[in-house]
């Protein structure tokens, strides 16, 4: 039983000393605010570093002989360079918030198209490029920052009307949203989500190519999500539709924003289906050829290192998808298991 004197003792509150916050939540928590708030945007673009493209192809700069890095100019030097080509420096306040967690700095990206390219290039001491040749010359988180400031200004440069009223929207300072100002509507910057999946039958695994992928160049089957389907009935009924084949089982692996040719959403998976099931039927207007493929092939396909950076090299026979596409990290895992269980 309480005590009397425990009964009348007012409870207090156990104070609880506030812990700092990490350093990663720090950093979201810091861009979430300047994605919201157009002050303190405007504030950290004033010191910040950008990302150049023109007419969507991004600024890469050389380091030495056939490597590249992508440079992140400082806001003070842009507008140097802008005031010596005679244009208005306001063009810096088009810039959009690229928020890259990995870093406390804020990086912005901004396209200088309407820009003579050449002086800019002169200027700024590199090359604009195309961005899959810019792919095969950078780093992989170089690579998802180029994609993603890319995707982000793509949207901007063809989201500037109302799809309800036709009449021009207005962004935020960061760019993370423009709204229409007649029907009220905000509109975000959107993907499109798809399905990549690699079908094996136990020993052997499953590349189809279409008729626009580089000559000998095959990969996983990929398909855009139905609207209302679920990860699992997309990927059925993508295999199904392709190459006539019923999958068994299904294991999700990983997910990459693909920038080619509008931001998809690619959600990456392995599935099997079964061995005594296995015969192709093709679906000639979505594939131009899918082939089961052996480890032994895959493992030299995944050896070819095409394209290469410079044009005009024959095109090797088979071949996959580069280390910065997710086709790439299904192949690589699917071989890697199998050389695992040939192992035991
Ligand atoms: N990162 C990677 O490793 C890879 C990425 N991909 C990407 O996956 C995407 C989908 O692959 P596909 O085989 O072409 O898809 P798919 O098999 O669904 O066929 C494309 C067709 O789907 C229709 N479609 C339905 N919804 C669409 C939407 N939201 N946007 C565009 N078309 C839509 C169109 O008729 C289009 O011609 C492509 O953008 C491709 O670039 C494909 C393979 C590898
Ligand atoms: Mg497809």
């Amino acid at each position: 039983m309480q005590s009397l004197r425990s009964l009348l003792k007012p409870k207090l509150p156990k104070l609880v000393t506030p812990q700092p916050l990490s350093s990663y939540v720090s950093r979201i928590r810091y861009l979430m605010k300047l994605k919201e708030d157009d002050e303190a945007c405007r504030e950290a673009l004033k010191s910040g570093s950008l990302l150049l493209y023109h007419k969507l192809a991004p600024l890469l700069q050389k380091k030495e002989k056939g490597i590249y890095q992508l440079p992140r100019l400082r806001t003070p030097d842009v507008k140097r360079i802008l005031e010596k080509l005679g244009r208005d420096k306001k063009l810096i306040s088009e810039a959009v918030l690229i928020s890259c967690p990995e870093t406390a700095e804020p990086c912005f990206c901004l396209d200088v198209g309407d820009l003579q390219k050449n002086s800019m290039e002169q200027l700024c001491g590199g090359v604009f490029m195309d961005l899959r040749t810019a792919f095969l010359m950078l780093t992989v988180p170089e690579t998802t920052l180029v994609a993603k400031g890319q995707a982000l200004l793509r949207w901007h440069q063809t989201h500037g009307f109302c799809s309800a009223t036709g009449q021009p929207t207005v962004r935020n300072q960061s760019g993370s949203q423009r709204v229409s100002p007649n029907s009220g509507i905000t509109y975000y910057p959107q993907m499109a989500p798809v399905v990549i999946v690699l079908v094996s039958d136990g020993n052997r695994c499953l590349l189809g190519r279409q008729r626009s992928f580089p000559p000998g160049m095959y990969s996983a089957l990929a398909g855009f999500c139905d609207l209302g389907e679920t990860l699992e009935e997309t990927l059925r009924r993508e295999v199904a539709e392709e190459v006539g084949l019923e999958v068994d089982t299904l294991q999700y692996s990983a997910s990459q924003h693909w920038p080619i040719p509008q931001s998809s959403f690619m959600l990456a998976c392995h599935a099997t289906v079964n061995p005594d099931k296995t015969q192709v039927v093709l679906n000639k207007a979505e594939l131009e050829d899918a082939r089961w493929c052996s480890l032994e092939e895959v493992l030299a396909a995944l050896q070819v290192k095409y394209p290469p950076n410079k044009p005009g090299a024959t095109p090797p026979g088979f071949w996959v998808p580069h280390g910065f596409a997710i086709a790439h990290r299904l192949i690589q895992e699917w071989a890697d298991q199998q050389q695992h269980l040939e192992k035991k």
